[in-house]
Formats: C-alpha cells, structure tokens, sequence
C-alpha cells in the first residue's frame, strides 16, 4: 500500500502499486477517465487514469477507493496510476443528502453544519494536518528543552482562575448517587466526597510537579463554561501551559514565551509548507522582530489618549477589552506586545506581587495581531504567609499552600491557547475551524 504521502514516487515510476483514498474529481475523456483521489496524507491528489471500460459503475464524488496499478510519468511531469482495477469501497450518493459537491467552494460558516463529514474538505484537512504538525512541533520542541510532560488530570476539585467558569461533573446515575450518598455531603459531592470539575487549568498541578522536575508542561483541553458565542471563544480548547523552577523574575517568562513562539512558527512553516500554500499562504511580518514590552498602565495611558478610535469605554484597574487588546497591536505597528504590572485586583490569587509596588502583579498578558491575548503568565507567589492570605475563603488548596513549606522554590509559567495560536499563524477568522469537533455554548451534538 502506497500512502500519496510517500512523494518519493519519482523513483517509484514504474512500479507497481496499490494505494486508497476518497474521490475529489472525476472528468470523463475520449478513452480514459482521470480520477483524483487524496488519502488525507498530504494536501496533494493523485491521479488515477482509468481506462473507459473499466470504470466501476458505481465511482463517483465523494466514494472511497482502492486501486491497484502502474505508477507512470504523466503528460504534465506528474506522476499518476494507470489502472484497470478499481474497488469502490464505500459509494457516495451526491444526490442522496451529501452536503458537497465537486468543484465548489463553500463557506466555512457551510461546512462547519456537518462535522462529521468536514474533514473530508480540501482546505479542512490540511488545516488539521497543520493543527497535527504544531502540535508535534510544540512537543518536541518542548521536550528537545528538557521540559518534563506532566498528564495533570482533566477532573479536578479547585478553580485555578477562580473566576467560577467551571463544568461541574457528576455521574449521571441516580442510582449510583443515592448508593455513594452520605449524611454530610451534597448530591453533587458524594462520588469524590468533592464537588469535581473539568478542568480550567492545569497551572496548580504544575507547580506540584515544577517542585520535582523543574520544567515541566501540559498540553491538554481545559474547559470554560461562559456563554459566548465570539469568534475567539470555545467551551472547550486545548492549553499548553508550561511551569519554570527557580524563576523569579518575569523576564525569563517573556524571553521563553518568545523563542518557543517564533521557533513553532517557522517550523510549522517549514514542516507543513505543502499544507500552507494549500489554504492560500500565511505570512508574519514580525518573526525577525523583537516583542514590544509595556506596563498596563503604559497600556492604558495609549488607550485614553485614543478614546476617540475606541467603543469600549477604557477604565484603569479594569481588564481591557478585546477591542481595546486589538487597538493597542495595531497601534505598535502589529508586533506583539508583552503587557506587564498587572493591577492585582483584576487577577487571580496565585500571581505574585511586584517587588516595588504591591498593587501590582508580576504577570504578563502577550497581545498579538487577529486574536489578542494569546499568552497568560506570571511569577507565582511563593510566600506562604501571603499566599494563605490571597487564597479564596472556600478553596481547598492545603496542599497548593503546602508546596511553599516543604522545599519550596520560586516558580513562574504561562498558558498558551493552542487554537487562537492556529487562528492567529494560519490567519482562520473562527476559531471553530481550528480543531475537528468545537464545542461552544448550544453546540455539542456530536
Ligand atoms: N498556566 C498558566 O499560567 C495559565 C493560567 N493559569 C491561565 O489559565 O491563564
């Protein structure tokens, strides 16, 4: 079995070969059909040249194949199959309900109605793949740093963001609940003896794990339960998030946040350049760039001299909008920005504070052209008696504080969202079309 993948086929001409895919087009000549076929390999088609007589009757649009035959040099200096044995596997009734046809372009907003069928798209498939090829990338690049993969659980009983967007799970027996059910515990809490939660992120277990390993990372879908239906948002996406022992400036968080950005990018521009130029060419003007670092109150200072440009009212001590993230890109000729100082009141309890004013965080939001924030990071705080002080009343978190007794070190990280990094290099406008099954608010039917 050939996989079209396997672009060595120049040496290959003249064998013989079988190979398997799903039919892209079909034109009918004077003794041949020409078929082309993708197996998902690669974006690029292989031609079947079928003589008139032995065209299964049953081939067309959308089937799934196998053809067995002779690799030849074509007119064009491609390589195509000669063959005179062709198997449908699976027919394709275009008239019967499939949403595609040959030769059409569909909006996305189209496509994206039938998931199921999605990845069998031209322009969709090579977005997975590159999807597939950074995330591969991001790994080994990762791990080529020494960095320690830590699978931290998706079940979890704390809120890391504290900002109460969380997926409550329960099992979905009653039954089972009324058996585990006891005086002292609610309904939602008698599995764990906790109420448990799908995941928002994975930084708290990191920093368990950073204390033993001392650079460690995550990559993994976290969940957010807010009902928005942006461009930029999903009920469910995956993070990598990465933690750092013996940091404690946030400095080292930003040159590291930068070199992993610009490496991934060229090399997922140079591993899946076939794919690139199949959805029409990426371009970043600012990979020879350096990133622009400024204060939140730099930040807002630019905003509140632009008011007039701007629709969301801009408030010190506020998060800033997404408008106001955009704005602030533009405004730095789109070169990334690394916004730092954050006020403490408008971030989570974890996030340290700046040595010389205790307003402010040591925390960076990393602000980039199409998406805007991209990045989250900070020093975390690595004072017990502070840290116990921060916590929020009703956490559980002994153990997070316990960290800070026992050998403890000061620690930093980041969090990366892994699609608005694909919307972001691979210019998508929804980030719904950056993985193969969204889940967003009213939307999880399959
Ligand atoms: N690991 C991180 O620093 C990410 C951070 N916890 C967030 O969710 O934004």
């Amino acid at each position: 079995m050939l996989q079209i993948c396997n672009n060595n086929f120049e040496t290959n001409v003249g064998r013989h070969v079988k190979v398997q895919g799903w039919v892209h087009a079909i034109r009918k000549m004077k003794e041949n059909i020409f078929v082309d076929i993708m197996d998902g390999s690669t974006p690029k088609m292989l031609q079947l040249v079928i003589p008139k007589e032995n065209k299964p009757d049953n081939l067309s649009f959308g089937s799934s194949i196998e053809a067995e035959g002779k690799l030849a040099l074509g007119p064009n200096n491609r390589i195509e199959l000669h063959t005179n044995n062709v198997i449908v596997v699976g027919t394709c009734d275009v008239m019967d309900g499939y949403p595609f046809a040959p030769r059409k372009q569909y909006h996305e907003d189209y496509v994206r109605e039938f998931l199921h069928l999605r990845p069998r798209t031209k322009k969709f498939s090579s977005l997975l793949r590159l999807r597939d090829i950074t995330s591969a990338g991001i790994e080994n690049y990762l791990r080529s740093r020494n960095y320690i993969n830590i699978h931290a659980p998706v079940l979890t009983s704390n809120d890391c963001e504290g900002a109460g967007e969380l997926f409550l799970v329960q099992p979905n027996s009653k039954d089972l609940l009324k058996s585990m059910k006891r005086e002292d515990l609610t309904e939602e809490e008698s599995f764990f003896n906790t109420k448990a939660f799908l995941t928002v992120s994975r930084q708290l277990h990191l920093e368990a794990a950073a204390r033993a390993f001392t650079k460690v990372y995550s990559f993994g879908p976290v969940f957010r339960a807010e009902n928005c239906n942006s461009r930029l948002h999903l009920a469910e996406f995956y993070m990598l998030e990465a933690e750092l022992a013996f940091i404690n400036n946030i400095d080292n968080i930003m040159i590291e946040v930068e070199s992993f950005i610009k490496y991934i990018i060229k090399d997922v521009f140079e591993k899946g350049a076939s794919d690139v130029d199949a959805i029409g060419g990426c371009e970043i003007q600012w990979l020879n760039d350096k990133f622009t670092c400024m204060t939140y109150d730099d930040a807002i200072n630019i905003l509140q001299n632009n008011t007039s440009c701007l629709k969301s009212p801009v408030k010190s001590r506020t998060n800033l909008s997404k408008e106001h993230e955009l704005f602030l890109v533009k405004h730095n000729n789109n070169v990334p920005i690394f916004v730092t100082d954050w006020p403490k009141e408008i971030k989570p309890f974890y996030m340290k504070e700046c040595k010389d004013d205790a307003s402010k965080v040591s925390a960076i939001d990393l602000l980039v052209p199409t998406v805007g924030e991209l990045v989250g990071g900070s020093i975390r705080e690595d004072n017990y008696e502070k840290l116990k002080s921060n916590l929020p009343l009703t956490s559980n978190l002994s153990w997070y504080l316990e960290l800070r007794k026992y050998g403890n070190v000061p620690t930093g990280g980041f969090g990366l969202g892994f699609e608005r990094f694909l919307q972001f290099i691979f210019n998508i406008p929804n980030i719904k079309d950056t993985l193969p099954f969204p889940r967003w608010p009213h939307n999880c039917s399959l």
